[in-house]
């Protein structure tokens, strides 16, 4: 059966959505944050933690950030704000105030060696080890994304439990049994989430498990930017997720 994508809907129509209790899951990069040439050049509006403060009173505290990202780094980029999250790829979890959780997860040494190698040859490839999961960036060296993907490919094959992810200029390996989604479905058991309607707002391939887990659950998706996707919803680009923000907190 051919599913039509969803065609893009102002952040005014896509608050409608909201008119039930909500419980509302983001993802950082692509979506809160403008990408940037390198992991560590992102810049937010100085407005965003303050927003997303607000929001989370707005949502009764259901509300959290699911990210490929460390949650470390979610919490400096936001300071001094520390929202419930989900770091690298829900590797890591984090209740707003409790401690941080990390999975157990595979060794990834191999894979880290290959990388490394790669990096020592070309100092435009930026390599990100972090629990359970290494990414490696080619966005400054475009030419380079079937080397960095034939690269990661062969050096994940023979490890058990881990799988390789292509998302936006970057090639990353991770756990196989830990995704954005199953980060969601977790959350969606512990209160403040339990018996809200799940809305997750995603740009990436990383983020299409979000996107079932929420479907699973009655909830809704919301796509940013283009690219094929599970989301029933979808939005142009993160200053229009910003917007949409702010109209939910009027
Ligand atoms: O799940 P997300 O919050 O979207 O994180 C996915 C990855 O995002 C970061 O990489 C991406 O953003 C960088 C900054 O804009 C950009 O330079 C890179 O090309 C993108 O792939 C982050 O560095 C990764 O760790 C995340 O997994």
């Amino acid at each position: 059966m051919h599913v039509s994508p969803p065609s893009f809907s102002s952040p005014a129509d896509l608050s409608d959505l909201f008119a039930q209790p909500s419980a509302l899951f983001l993802d950082f990069d692509g979506t809160l944050a403008e990408l940037a040439s390198t992991p560590d050049a992102v810049v937010l509006p100085p407005s965003l933690p303050g927003m997303l403060g607000m929001l989370q009173q707005r949502f009764d505290g259901a509300l959290a950030i699911v990210s490929g990202r460390p949650v470390a780094q979610l919490d400096a980029f936001l300071a001094p704000l520390q929202l419930t999250c989900a770091g690298t790829h829900g590797a890591e979890r984090r209740l707003a105030g409790g401690p941080l959780v990390q999975m157990p997860v595979p060794s990834l040494t191999a894979v880290e060696a290959a990388a490394a190698a790669l990096a020592a040859r070309d100092a435009r490839l930026v390599v990100e080890r972090k629990h359970g999961a290494l990414a490696l960036h080619y966005r400054q060296a475009p030419e380079r994304a079937a080397l960095c993907l034939d690269t990661m490919r062969a050096a994940a094959h023979d490890l058990p439990g881990v799988t390789v992810l292509h998302g936006k200029m970057v090639v990353e390996v991770k756990a196989a049994n830990l995704d954005k989604g199953g980060a969601i479905r977790d959350f969606m058991h512990l209160s403040p989430f339990a018996g809200r309607i799940p809305v997750f707002i995603g740009d990436d391939v990383t983020d299409e498990s979000g996107f079932a887990a929420v479907h699973a659950a009655q909830g809704i998706g919301i796509k940013v930017g283009a690219g094929t996707t599970l989301a029933g919803y979808r939005i142009s680009d993160p200053a229009a997720v910003h917007l949409l923000l702010r109209q939910l907190l009027n």
